[in-house]
């Protein structure tokens, strides 16, 4: 699913108001009268007290619309202007009157901390203050108001966005936005609701189809796109009868040191599951039995004893995936360099490979085309400096991409992917897959696709998918907390069969 920035949601919208010939005030309506729809199917003509707070611009708009109709089906409702500015959309005017006509007097304005409302816990709150039109710091008083509404803790519905979040900014006070139960967005997910400093406002997002130009939607180019199974089952490519193990290649996962062999273990295990043909594990001495004994189905070649000194291979390998447990001794990293210089396959560069890189930069001039580098947070500091705020990391990961040609994965609760000027956001996922090892068996599963010859954008866009999955798999059956990076090794098959799975509801029919 695509993502588009606020100026091209507002082309959208201005596309279809000239395409089907219907004016902005059609479209709010439409827009907001499907929210009241969500709310009056769970509602069901309760009796709780709902607030809704309107701004001034077409987001207040979405907020009026709502407020009359929920007074026209005899909802206990309360209307707020929060009157930062008297500059009123025009919408927004001509639903300020609408609403007076049904619920015969005007909403109560708020125009300092002294017309706060009491919202109380067991209260309902809509939040339509700021849309994605949000540009610039709120008076100070309309932080305490949303400081006062997120006080009551109650169940909140955020129009659009949560207000106070801008669309390429992190917000100016992290306590001055409003957290949402319930995000209920127009036509297309937006970007913040996927990044760390500003994921958080909203638990739940709801994205509602309100009909904007199909041609424009399809046609434009979004400035991410958000990979949901939809997205990557095209990606997958089945296997032909006459395959044969070669057909899959022969891929290498390189590292481990004394006490971080498990690393290894996991990825190779993992490249296996994914279907590479063939796997080597090399690694140093220590790590030989216990390689042999936990993958059976892996070769290994071994180096010295404790970490790795050289990387000499006798095979061309189809794949490579190094760093895992690595270490970053000086003499590794002049393996892993003279490796870099040699070598020709795909790669995919995680852990402590990363690390050397940063310490020493000139071995990025030395990947080949497309490296897929899987760095967490940290590593990632570590290749392209501190970030302001998540909208910088991103404009810094794509400058860093576009010099060294490479896909950045960037790990986290919502990977990212990240080639030049695109940005691929995983969807699959949870807080289970925050243990040791799980970024391991990622590389294992990414160096698997680079093997059977997936490109390497398709291979980090289908990897971490299906990576999230198999971790969505594990936890719908066992939680969070008992998940472990081995479990996510053991439902690959699993998370290639849901690609493939049809929808509840097909299932029950049949
Ligand atoms: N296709 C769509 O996206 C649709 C959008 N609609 C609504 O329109 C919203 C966008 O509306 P607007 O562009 O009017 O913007 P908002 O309603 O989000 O912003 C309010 C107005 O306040 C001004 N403003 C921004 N920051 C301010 C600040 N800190 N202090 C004071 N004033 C500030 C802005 O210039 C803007 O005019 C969307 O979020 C959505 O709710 C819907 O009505 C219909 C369809
Ligand atoms: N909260 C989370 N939600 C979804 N995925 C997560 C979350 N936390 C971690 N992950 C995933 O788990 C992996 C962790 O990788 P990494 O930090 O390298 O761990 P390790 O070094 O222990 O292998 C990444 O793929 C990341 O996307
Ligand atoms: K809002």
């Amino acid at each position: 699913m695509k993502i588009f920035s606020a100026s091209q949601m507002r082309m959208a919208d201005e596309v279809t108001i000239k395409s089907e010939k219907i004016s902005s005030l059609e479209l709010m309506e439409r827009a907001a009268s499907q929210i009241f729809n969500l709310l009056h199917h769970r509602l069901q003509g309760a009796q709780i007290p709902i607030h809704v707070f309107c701004g001034i611009g077409n987001n207040g708009g979405d907020g009026l619309v709502i407020s009359r109709l929920l007074v026209e089906h005899g909802y206990n409702v309360k209307t707020y202007i929060v009157n930062f500015s008297e500059n009123r959309s025009k919408d927004f005017l001509v639903n300020y009157d609408r609403l007076k006509e049904i619920a015969k007097e005007w909403p109560f304005q708020i125009k300092s901390e002294e017309d706060f409302p009491t919202v109380q816990y067991q209260d309902m709150v809509i939040d339509s203050i700021f849309g994605i039109g949000l540009n610039r710091p709120l008076v100070p008083w309309v932080t305490q108001l949303i400081k006062h509404i997120n006080n009551a803790r109650c169940f909140t519905l955020s129009v659009d966005i949560p207000s106070g979040l801008y669309d390429y900014k992190k917000p100016d006070d992290a306590e001055g936005v409003i957290f949402a139960d319930v995000t209920v967005t127009f036509q297309l997910p937006k970007l913040v609701f996927f990044l760390p400093q500003t994921g958080g406002y909203t638990k739940e997002v709801e994205v509602i189809d309100i009909g904007l130009d199909r041609n424009f939607l399809h046609q434009t180019p979004g400035i991410a796109e958000l990979i949901n199974k939809n997205e990557v089952v095209p990606l997958y490519r089945s296997r032909h009868k006459y395959s044969h193990k070669g057909t899959f290649g022969h891929c290498v996962l390189i590292g481990g040191s004394y006490g971080k062999i498990g690393s290894m273990v996991l990825a190779t295990k993992a490249a296996l599951k994914m279907g590479a043909g063939l796997a080597t594990a090399y690694v140093p001495e220590c790590g030989y039995e216990v390689l042999q004994t936990t993958v059976p189905e892996a070769m290994v070649i071994t180096d010295s004893d404790d970490e790795l000194e050289e990387i000499n291979l006798d095979f061309e390998p189809s794949a490579v995936g190094i760093g895992m447990g690595l270490g970053t001794d000086e003499k590794t990293i002049k393996a892993f360099e003279e490796f870099l210089k040699e070598n020709k396959a795909p790669m995919v560069i995680d852990a402590d490979a990363i690390n050397c890189m940063a310490k020493k930069p000139e071995l990025l001039e030395h990947l080949p085309l497309q490296t897929i580098i899987t760095p967490h947070p940290k590593e990632l500091e570590r290749l392209i400096g501190k970030w302001e705020d998540d909208f910088d990391k991103i404009r810094k990961a794509q400058e860093f991409s576009a010099k060294y040609r490479c896909v950045l994965v960037v790990k986290g609760a919502n990977s990212l992917i990240i080639y030049e000027d695109q940005i691929y956001i995983n969807n699959s996922g949870n807080p289970g897959m925050a243990t040791a090892g799980s970024g391991d068996v990622l590389t294992g599963m990414l160096t698997g696709l680079l093997s059977q010859g997936y490109d390497p954008i398709r291979a980090a866009v289908l990897g971490t998918y299906l990576h999230g999955s198999a971790g969505d798999l594990i936890a719908q059956k066992n939680g969070f907390e008992a998940l472990i990076a081995g479990d996510i090794v053991n439902n690959i098959g699993q998370a290639y069969l849901e690609l493939f799975r049809q929808p509840q509801q097909q299932e029950q029919k049949s």
